[in-house]
């Protein structure tokens, strides 16, 4: 027998281990994006808790910054004292300090050019002085720094006995279904586990109250990678007297929370606007208490979208081992019914119909089927014409909530929102939701993209995202009056559906190569845009009659002091002519009309002054505008867009419905209501 290579041993992998050693797969990069991914997994799970019961979510999180001498109290290991300094990889010869220091003054320099360039103030100048001295403290800092995250949530908790498996085993979970949510490879939560096991060694805490329980449950327990399987430390049920519902996870990390700070407040505030019905109260606790931040991101509506449905497999989505699994699980004990029961759009009918095509007796037992009719089974599945699953069972955010969210969180100047048809792919419902903001705040000159998909917020890989691409690509902006450059554009896309397309399990962008997904990102994106295209023509409009105005009122004063010294002329010509030459005047000049000859009059008399005319001539120019607007508003079609009812109670039963009030910018006219 020829020697086995060396290194050719057959070895098996758990789940867990494989995840341990590809982090990245789940977005568990570096240190700081890790911070962001368990941050993002435990509000999302908290997310879903609370809407899976119906529950306006509140929903606390905490990232406490824990120095390494801090750590190692926590973990009982001693503080390590440093006997050869050159061992150290922060070690500095002078060499190396000498090279820092001169880059560190060129970077200064560079930054003082800068905010000379721009104007900066002091202040900022100092903030920017401060952000690098930061840096560089963080940077030449040898001991890594690491947070706790803890997330609390109002949902509807775990029960007692499943959390070991929930959270301590890889792929466990009860998000599988056919259903749409946040949470679907049972992974989230396991891999912030895993990652705290592999850079602190720490366990988790976890306590939990189902709706109505006497009790809630304390775990602190960890994962064994090599078995996957839950390894639980400390179990316990504690008293629930204030009937307090929900689950408390709190997990220690290493992280890099600098580089990551930006992200985690983006991310929160893109959570706020798509679930404008929930709280959040964020809240990071740095070692050095300067350096802490709260802030809450506040609840604005209470309503909140339908929760999604769970639905039954569609015909045209389901493989061979699905069919096999679905058979051998069924209560049904005919084909007919196990076809109408287990499957989405299949009436007994057509299940009947569908037996009778496979060459099977309708009455056949789905256990009792051979592996050659599941295959004839699933090839006829495929081929068959069904309907498409209506998404009725699907929970987009909904067009009131996404304008809310978006006015809440960016204040722009317009707002338009779509909510396109269900679409479908691969046998499951979709739906595309789309906003285009244009103005606003904290947003920048050109096109700013927002990608959600399940009301999750996508931070990442937004260059291969199909939003990104379609927005970028596939939508001609000046068609609908936007510069894609200097306007500061909104895009919002929001994807619901029981399959998102993701790539990769870390969930950070939807495939674009989903020509159905495409081209409903799309639509949804230009029937807003279409919406904005009449808004911005009546705002440019209103800019030009602005302009305008501005233009005529600037020169009042030079015309008002022309027209004057013309007036004064003419008095004083008049005023020399003898009275009976004011009769006979040369033929060539202008006879004055009477208005005119009051004027010269008003001159001569000191009635009309210079001032008095700038004033009237002030007060034409504001007629135009108001003529204008209301002109401007008719044939904008002011009975459809400008005719507001309101109601108003009378203070006392003492009231007249009067005539009609006009004012400059409208008519408020009062009518009784019987
Ligand atoms: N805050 C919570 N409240 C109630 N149940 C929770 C909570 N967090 C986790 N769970 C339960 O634990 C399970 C596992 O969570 P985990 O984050 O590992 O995966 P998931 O959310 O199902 O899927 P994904 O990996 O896609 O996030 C969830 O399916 C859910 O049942």
């Amino acid at each position: 027998m020829p020697p086995k290579p060396k290194g050719d041993v057959l070895q098996q992998k758990s789940p867990a281990e494989f995840f341990a050693d590809n982090r990245t797969i789940a977005g568990f990069d570096n240190p700081g994006k890790c911070l962001y991914t368990t941050i993002r997994e435990l509000v999302e799970n908290a997310l879903d808790a609370a809407e899976s019961i119906s529950q306006l979510p509140d929903i606390d999180i905490t990232v406490e910054e824990i120095s390494q001498q801090r750590l190692n109290r926590m973990r009982g290991v001693a503080n390590h004292d440093r006997i050869d300094e050159e061992l150290y990889q922060d070690y500095e010869t002078e060499d190396a300090k000498q090279k820092r220091l001169a880059k560190e003054a060129k970077e200064l320099e560079r930054l003082e050019k800068q905010a000379a360039k721009r104007g900066d103030s002091a202040a900022a100048l100092d903030a920017k002085k401060k952000d690098l001295e930061a840096k560089r403290a963080a940077a030449s800092r040898a001991e890594k720094v690491y947070f706790r995250i803890t997330v609390r949530d109002n949902g509807m908790g775990m029960s007692h006995k499943d959390i070991p498996d929930m959270l301590g085993r890889v792929l466990s979970g009860t998000k599988y279904g056919v259903k749409q949510t946040r949470g679907k490879f049972g992974l989230g939560a396991k891999m912030a586990l895993i990652w705290s096991k592999m850079s602190t060694g720490l366990p988790i805490e976890v306590t939990s109250a189902r709706r109505g329980a006497a009790s809630r449950s304390y775990y602190k327990l960890d994962l064994d990678i090599q078995r996957n399987q839950p390894n639980v430390h400390e179990s316990k049920l504690l008293d629930n007297k204030d009937g307090w519902h929900g689950a408390e996870l709190s997990v220690v990390i290493a992280g890099n929370w600098q580089y990551y700070r930006a992200k985690v407040l983006k991310y929160l505030q893109q959570i706020a606007v798509i679930t404008p019905y929930s709280e959040f109260r964020f809240a990071f606790k740095a070692e050095d208490e300067k350096n802490s931040i709260n802030v809450t991101f506040a609840r604005r509506t209470s309503t909140m979208p339908q929760p999604p449905k769970a639905t039954k497999h569609h015909p045209s989505s389901v493989d061979l081992e699905l069919i096999k699994r679905l058979a051998s699980s069924t209560a049904s004990t005919t084909l007919t019914s196990f076809l109408s029961k287990e499957f989405d759009c299949i009436s007994r009918d057509l299940a009947e119909k569908i037996s009778l095509e496979m060459r099977c007796d309708p009455t056949t037992s789905p256990a009792e089927l051979t592996s050659k009719q599941i295959v004839a089974m699933h090839d006829l599945l495929h081929q068959v014409r069904f309907d498409n699953p209506d998404g009725s069972h699907l929970s987009p955010a909904g067009e009131y909530n996404l304008r809310l969210g978006i006015m809440k969180e960016l204040r722009p100047e317009m707002v338009a929102t779509h909510q396109g048809a269900v679409g479908v792919h691969e046998g499951h419902a979709f739906v595309v939701e789309a906003a285009v903001s244009v103005g606003g705040r904290n947003i920048k000159p050109g096109l700013n993209i927002y990608r959600f998909a399940n009301r999750i917020p996508l931070l990442f890989e937004g260059g291969s995202d199909v939003i990104t691409r379609t927005a970028l690509k596939r939508i001609n902006w000046s068609t609908y009056k936007i510069n894609a450059t200097t306007d500061k554009v909104g895009v919002f896309v929001s994807l619901v559906s029981t399959k998102i397309p993701f790539k990769g399990a870390g969930k950070e962008y939807i495939a674009d190569d989903v020509e159905e997904i495409q081209g409903a990102v799309r639509a949804a994106i230009q029937q807003c845009c279409v919406q904005l295209k009449s808004k911005i023509a009546k705002q440019q409009a209103a800019r030009e009659q602005r302009q305008r105005k501005k233009n005529l009122t600037k020169y009042i004063p030079n015309v008002a002091a022309a027209l004057y010294t013309v007036l004064q002329a003419v008095a004083a010509r008049r005023g020399q002519e003898p009275a009976g030459k004011q009769r006979c005047r040369p033929a060539k000049r202008r006879r004055l009309d009477v208005e005119e000859q009051l004027v010269v009059a008003g001159v001569q008399s000191g009635e009309v002054t210079e001032a008095k005319l700038a004033a009237k001539l002030s007060e034409h120019v504001e007629q135009i505008d108001v003529d204008m607007a209301l002109e401007y508003q008719l044939q904008q079609g002011i009975a459809d867009t400008a005719k507001v009812d309101a109601c108003l109670m009378p203070a006392s039963a003492r009231h007249s419905y009067g005539p009609e009030a006009h004012c400059a910018v409208g008519i408020i006219r009062m009518l009784q209501e019987l």
